[in-house]
This record gives C-alpha cells, sequence and structure tokens, in this order.
C-alpha cells in the first residue's frame, strides 16, 4: 500500500476553541477514506485543513511526501466538491468545465477533447450547452465532480456531496463516486454524517467524536468490534444494558436468535412486533425492566404474536467498561 496523505499531530483551533485536536492519519493511494460523526464534530474542519481552506493550528499535512501545510488550496495537489453544487448559474456546462483548463493555458482543441472524455467519464455525454438549471440536482453534482476531476487532483475531497439529492439518486451516486475511483485510481476523501452512506462507500471510516477521532478501520471492523460505547451506539442498531459490575453489554438486534418458550437459554415476552420491510422488529420484555430488540426475517413473522413467552440465546456481544 503507498501512503498518499499523511496527516501528523494536526489540529485546527479556531478562535472560539472549537475545532480538531491532535488527529493523526495514514490515507492510502487509491483508497475512499471517510470522516464520519455528528454534526459539529470536525469532519469538515478535517477535510478543508486537507485542502488549504483552513490554517492548521499545529501539526503537518504531508501529501506524496510533500509538506502542503503553509500552501494554499491552489498549490496543493487536492480538489474539492462541496454539497452545494458551486456551478456557475449564467455559464455553459462546457464554460464551467473549461474555466480551470483556460487558466492553465490548455488550447481549446485539448479542452474540447478533456471535456467530451470527463463527460463521458461521468455518464453525461452531451450536456455541454445546457445551463446548470436545466439539470437534475444529481446531474449537477457529476458535472461539479467532473470539473474537479479535470484539473486532475491527487486527491478528491467531497464534503457531504450527495446530502442535497433524494435517497435513490444518493445510493447511484454512491456506485458512480466508487467506479470513478476505481477508473483513475484516485484518493477521495469523504465527509458525511450518514453513517449507511460511510458503510456503504468506503474502504476505510474514520469515527470522530467533538474534535477527535474515536475509531479508524474498515467498515467491517467498525461495524463489529465498535472500540468504544460511542462508536457501538453510532454505527448499526445497538441493545445496550448494564452489568450489576457497571460494565456495559452491547448487542446487535441481529445477533439475538427467538425461539419457542424452551429452545434457548434466556425468557421473554414478546411485547411488540414491527414489520419494516425484508424483516421484522421484535421488542422483548425480559422480565427486569429490560428489553432487547432483535430482527427476525419477515417468513419467521407468523410465528409469533404480542405476548407470547419466548426463549432466546445471543450469539456475540461487545463489553465496554463505562455506561
Ligand atoms: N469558521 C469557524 N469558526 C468558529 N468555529 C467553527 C468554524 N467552523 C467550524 N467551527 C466549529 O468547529 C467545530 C467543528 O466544526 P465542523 O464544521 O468541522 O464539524 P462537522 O463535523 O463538519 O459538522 P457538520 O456535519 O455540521 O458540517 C464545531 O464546534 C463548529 O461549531
Amino acid at each position: 500500500m503507498v501512503e498518499k496523505v499523511k496527516i501528523n499531530d494536526l489540529s485546527v483551533i479556531y478562535d472560539n476553541g472549537d475545532g480538531v485536536k491532535n488527529v493523526d492519519l495514514s490515507i492510502n493511494q487509491g483508497e475512499i477514506l471517510t470522516l464520519l460523526g455528528p454534526s459539529g464534530c470536525g469532519k469538515t474542519t478535517i477535510l478543508r485543513a486537507i485542502g488549504g481552506f483552513n490554517k492548521a493550528t499545529a501539526g503537518e499535512i504531508i501529501i506524496d511526501n510533500n509538506n502542503v501545510t503553509d500552501l494554499s488550496p491552489e498549490n496543493r495537489p487536492t480538489g474539492m466538491v462541496f454539497q452545494s453544487y458551486n456551478l456557475w448559474p449564467h455559464m455553459t456546462v462546457y464554460e464551467n468545465l473549461a474555466f480551470g483548463l483556460k487558466l492553465r493555458k490548455i488550447n481549446k482543441k485539448e479542452i474540447k477533447k478533456q471535456i467530451t472524455e470527463i463527460l463521458s467519464l461521468v455518464r453525461m455525454p452531451g450536456v455541454e450547452k445546457k445551463f446548470p438549471n436545466q439539470l437534475s440536482g444529481g446531474q449537477q453534482q457529476r458535472v461539479a465532480i467532473a470539473r474537479s476531476l479535470l484539473l486532475r487532483p491527487e486527491v478528491l475531497l467531497l464534503d457531504e456531496p450527495f446530502s442535497a439529492l433524494d435517497a435513490k439518486i444518493r445510493q447511484e451516486m454512491r456506485s458512480e463516486i466508487k467506479r470513478i475511483k476505481q477508473n483513475l485510481d484516485l484518493t477521495i476523501v469523504f465527509v458525511t454524517h450518514d453513517q449507511e452512506e460511510a458503510m456503504s462507500i468506503s474502504d476505510r471510516i474514520v469515527v470522530m467524536d467533538k474534535g477527535v477521532i474515536a475509531q479508524v478501520g474498515t467498515p467491517h471492523e467498525i461495524y463489529d468490534k465498535p472500540a468504544s460505547k460511542y462508536v457501538a451506539s453510532f454505527i448499526g442498531t445497538m441493545n445496550f444494558s448494564e452489568n450489576d459490575d457497571g460494565s456495559v453489554i452491547a448487542t446487535r438486534p441481529e445477533d439475538i436468535s427467538i425461539g419457542n418458550e424452551n429452545d434457548y437459554e434466556y425468557k421473554a415476552t414478546i411485547k411488540e412486533i414491527m414489520l419494516i420491510g425484508h424483516y421484522a422488529i421484535i421488542t422483548l420484555d425480559l422480565y427486569n425492566n429490560k428489553e432487547l430488540q432483535a430482527y427476525i426475517a419477515r417468513s419467521e413473522v407468523s410465528k409469533y404474536n404480542i405476548d407470547d413467552k419466548v426463549s432466546f440465546n445471543i450469539t456475540k456481544q461487545q463489553v465496554y467498561a463505562e455506561m
């Protein structure tokens, strides 16, 4: 694996004291690394620091073995795409795309060739003469991504690029960005607060909590072995219950098997059955003022009724020291 970006002990502190502290991160060539966390945790601050839009208070940012910490955005090998597409409304798609290339003094014929190629890559051939307001949100974002890619960034920075799009288009764009990354062997840093988006798009995820990194790992690692109760509660659904010694047991609803009254060790009563689609959520009443939620397949739902006495087994769980 080739290390593309190295962030060493980076702090970006705003005048009011907010920001991010002591961030260490290594980003590999060709990976999509996602910064994930709730609003205000510092995702955008890190992304903008990589792009040169935020000044580092301390620490350094290395890209391709060059220290870029003090370079301005245009002197970094990065390209940034924002949540709002930022296309110039009075310019056609062609003019929007050609702008940066003209500044680089590329000749007209070459510009035309590159624009044709990039529009084909983002699956938008033939839209050169349209204005941004004649395109859908998803199409505008494809053009915005194309515009960034034309400047051949080594690292593409995407700040919640799909959050203004509706759910179906958002899913399409996730596949698109993975395909484009593969095609160009791009390195992408992606910011989202949507854990499903992070799970589906990323090679690795950085979970952030109040300006610091809570965990870095593959989507599987983050989901299967959350490093702390915070990560466990942020990613996916978890049941939490406190042990007598104050430690906390975390169990995913899919790691609970339900059977007839005598099938398993633990006993419960069914309190609620909620059919979601291909699965149902069953709420179990454990008699000691505790409840657990379990998932069962749709095909199993007809076997159970509210107030049924059942038994259950836990196939996997995590234990955390703190509540
Ligand atoms: N320009 C600024 N001046 C002062 N404080 C700021 C500035 N930008 C961000 N902050 C603060 O720094 C912290 C991190 O903000 P940041 O925008 O990086 O979070 P985020 O995780 O990207 O959130 P969101 O998902 O809402 O964009 C927050 O407490 C925020 O209020």
